[in-house]
């Protein structure tokens, strides 16, 4: 067949979301274009990754954010990168980043979107060539078109979101996201510049052999979380911790895990944060068919009172969360 000597290349993102577009009669292609310009920043920080080694712009930049974090030089390129493409991009009003203190306003305005982001994702394994990511997520402005956003748009509940996703720079580079209509997964096709669609309708498996947590913190393990481990062990479940939230939610999405960051002595409250990392997450793994807490709140009905405030995350295959859950109900009980 003539054919065979052109094999298509796939459905690139932008045809892909001009697609789903045409599902919403009364969209007016904003929340498109705020796609596209993650996508481009995406894109150029991929780049910078790559090449970092070759530029010199590995190791620490030589300050702390507002969590009292050594920031990384690619943590700061990123979040300018970032914020610059949605600045340029028109469609934002107010964003809020892991390595900013206080909301960032654009001054677009006009623009409808708050995006709550974690520019660079694993930064303990930036430099040693470890899968690190982007976290994102897009919520509609409350406040009036024409002013810029307020406290009261970066602080909505994760139910709120109308889209959702993360980009994960591994072997390969992929974006994965969900407008609240399933999950999709694009990879990164360097040469031609475009993502296309791998990854059509992800599903997460009901249970599985994976799971996740620095166990280095075990000593300082609520009971119930203590007690599931063992059960994992007792089960010869594989332990499986990159120590990047997004690779290792990536990899628990597709082939069934759980992964678990709980509240220990030296963060009482767990380590990530809500608003720009957990919230996300919950809302593509709910999507998927998954699930995520802090262990007794579904972590979508947490509503935010700080931007940079922390909660216990424990995400993934719904009988595995339920079966934590059970374990840390029990643990009520005994007390
Ligand atoms: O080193 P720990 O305590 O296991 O924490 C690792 C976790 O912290 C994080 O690095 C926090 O995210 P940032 O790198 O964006 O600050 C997660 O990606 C990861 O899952
Ligand atoms: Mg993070
Ligand atoms: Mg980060």
């Amino acid at each position: 067949m003539k054919d065979d000597l052109a094999l298509p290349v796939g459905t690139t993102l932008d045809r892909f979301i001009m697609r789903k577009q045409e599902d919403f009669p009364y969209a007016t292609g904003e929340l498109s274009q705020l796609l596209r310009d993650i996508a481009l920043a995406a894109k150029i920080v991929n780049r910078e990754i790559n090449r970092a080694g070759l530029l010199g712009v590995t190791g620490a930049y030589g300050q702390q954010n507002i969590q009292g974090e050594e920031q990384q030089k690619l943590d700061i390129i990123a979040n300018i990168r970032f914020i610059r493409a949605l600045r340029n991009g028109g469609e934002v009003c107010t964003v809020i980043s892991e390595e900013e203190e206080g909301i960032i306003h654009t001054g677009n305005t006009k623009g409808k979107y708050i995006v709550a982001m974690d520019p660079l994702d694993g930064s303990s394994n930036i430099d040693v060539n470890v899968a690190i990511g982007t976290i994102f997520s897009i919520y509609r402005r409350l406040s009036d078109i024409g002013e810029d956003g307020t406290s009261e748009d970066c602080l909505q509940n994760g139910k709120k979101q109308v889209a959702a996703g993360y980009v994960i720079y591994g072997s390969s580079t992929m974006l994965v996201y969900t407008t609240g209509c399933g999950v999709n997964g694009f990879t990164y096709e360097p040469s031609l510049g475009e993502f296309f669609l791998s990854h059509p309708d992800i599903k997460t498996p009901k249970t599985g052999k994976i799971y996740s947590c620095n166990e280095g913190n075990l000593n300082s393990f609520p009971d119930g979380v203590k007690s599931y481990l063992n059960y994992c062990k007792e089960n010869n479940y594989n332990a499986r911790y990159i120590g990047s939230l997004v690779a290792d939610f990536h990899r628990n999405l597709l082939k069934g895990g759980i992964y678990l960051y709980p509240p220990t002595v030296k963060a009482p409250n767990g380590k990530l944060r809500l608003v720009y990392e957990c919230n996300a997450l919950a809302m593509i793994v709910e999507q998927a068919g998954g699930k995520a807490t802090d262990g007794s709140e579904r972590i979508l009905d947490k509503d935010p009172t700080d931007l940079h405030q922390r909660c216990p995350l424990i995400i993934g295959s719904p009988d595995m969360v339920d079966k934590v859950e059970e374990f840390l109900a029990a643990e009520l009980t005994l007390v």
